[in-house]
């Protein structure tokens, strides 16, 4: 809980009062430490510092310009999954030319614009988006430089529904079509294949399956490099873990010493695409106990926040540690902690052991730093949470909480109809 501590008994970032901020701002709200986040980047960013590495920031983690401005001030690319990512990076002052385009479905239009701007890469996933990038970049005499991801069919050992790297997922191309593939690639007007790509998954918590993609990867590389084409960057993906609930975390000593052991003949550029990695553990998300309610057999806190605003539980039934932003020392026993959603799934912990609370107090929902306010809805039409970032004794509103006017306004109860044409 890096960037996170208690102060005369009350919970704050950095410096900076949780309760001030709820005062301030109201619940439920994101917290930021942008020390932790600069702290985290710099680690990663200095077990590389003897090699050529880029490290394109996953926007999908935590998308907030002020985040992705953070990180831009560090030197950090970015790795965008739809042209409203690059154009977000772009617009917190990444260079272009450290934008990575990933993703299985870019369109027409993604690809024209993400041409336009002048990214450093896309990272490819099918033949028929191969063909469509080169069509549409040799139309305008470019040579668009592309990083063909390939699944390289290992196990990452993580939850079933952020696995990414095995035979059967609809990501990457299998490794034994890769070299046709670039081998066709080769053939067409558009496209420079200057680079490979993996990414097996996410929350991954062992260097293993990391060492047996890479492993594939370079070997491929290899091989590519023999048949003359010209591969000049190597991209690892993303997927370090962090701990939700005490698991050892990857050293990312031994992450780096691995990659630099396995890419060892490989004199070109290391890329890697951490997201929750570097903002996972920055954030925290601060809600207050509308009732605490008595059933018969369980005790309920029921928060302010639902899932809406933090969707994990619900839909991996992910742990989040929730501690109390009032220190107590006393007993801790086990209720359900639950939001106001009208779904069973809008739960956060079950049976959690928690210290007696009351109405009215606050709670902080940790590890909420990634895919958390990224993946929050206004379901039930309740607005979006608001996002706070802390640097040391300072706090700004990185994003204001929207009125619910603001949810509806463009919605109407009798609209204008007009003729389809056919
Ligand atoms: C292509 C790609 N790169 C990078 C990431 C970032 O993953 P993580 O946040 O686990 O580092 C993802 C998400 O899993 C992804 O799909
Ligand atoms: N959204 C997921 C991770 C998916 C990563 C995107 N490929 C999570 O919260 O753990």
């Amino acid at each position: 809980m890096s960037g996170f501590s208690y102060i005369a008994g009350s919970l704050h970032a950095e410096q900076v009062s949780l309760t001030a901020i709820a005062e301030a701002v109201g619940t439920p709200t994101y917290v930021y430490s942008g020390d932790t986040i600069r702290a985290t980047y710099r680690d990663f960013a200095e077990a590389f510092a003897d090699r050529d590495a880029l490290i394109c920031y996953a926007v999908k983690a935590n998308s907030n310009l002020a985040v992705l401005g953070l990180l831009a001030r560090e030197g950090a690319g970015a790795d965008a999954v739809s042209i409203g990512e690059v154009k977000r990076a772009v617009a917190a002052g990444v260079s272009p030319q450290k934008i990575v385009f990933a993703g299985v479905a870019k369109s027409a239009t993604e690809i024209e614009e993400a041409l336009t701007i002048g990214i450093l890469q896309f990272n490819v996933e099918s033949l028929p988006e191969l063909e469509r990038i080169s069509a549409i970049a040799a139309a305008r005499g470019l040579v668009a430089d592309v990083a063909i991801r390939i699944n390289p069919d290992v196990d990452a050992g993580t939850h079933a529904k952020i696995t990414t790297g095995k035979k059967g997922n609809k990501f990457g191309i299998d490794l034994d079509q890769a070299k046709s593939v670039y081998a066709h690639a080769a053939t067409l007007p558009g496209i420079r294949a200057a680079a490979v790509a993996m990414h097996i998954g996410s929350q991954i918590t062992t260097v293993a399956p990391f060492e047996a993609a890479l492993t594939r990867l370079v070997a491929l590389a290899q091989e590519l490099i023999a048949d003359g084409h010209p591969i000049t960057r190597i991209d690892c993906g993303g997927g370090v873990g962090i701990p939700y609930h005490g698991e050892a975390p990857i050293d990312i000593g031994a992450y780096a010493e691995m990659v630099k052991r396995v890419t060892a003949g490989f004199p070109g550029t290391l890329m890697f695409e951490p997201g929750r990695y570097l903002v996972g553990n920055a954030g925290v998300l601060l809600s207050r106990i509308e009732y605490v309610k008595q059933g018969s057999d369980r005790r309920f806190y029921i928060l302010d926040a639902g899932m809406n605003d933090l969707i994990r539980p619900a839909m991996y039934e992910a742990w989040h540690e929730i501690i109390s932003v009032r220190e107590t020392a006393e007993t801790p026993a086990p209720v359900d902690i639950v939001g106001p959603i009208c779904e069973s799934s809008c739960i956060f912990a079950k049976d959690r052991p928690m210290p007696p609370l009351v109405d009215g107090d606050l709670l902080a929902i940790l590890s909420a730093g990634a895919y958390s306010a990224a993946m929050a809805s206004s379901y039930n039409t309740r607005a979006l949470p608001a996002e706070i970032l802390v640097e040391g004794d300072q706090f700004a509103v990185i994003k204001p909480r929207r009125s619910l006017d603001d949810l509806f306004s463009d919605e109407s109860p009798a609209p204008a109809f007009v003729t389809s044409g056919v």
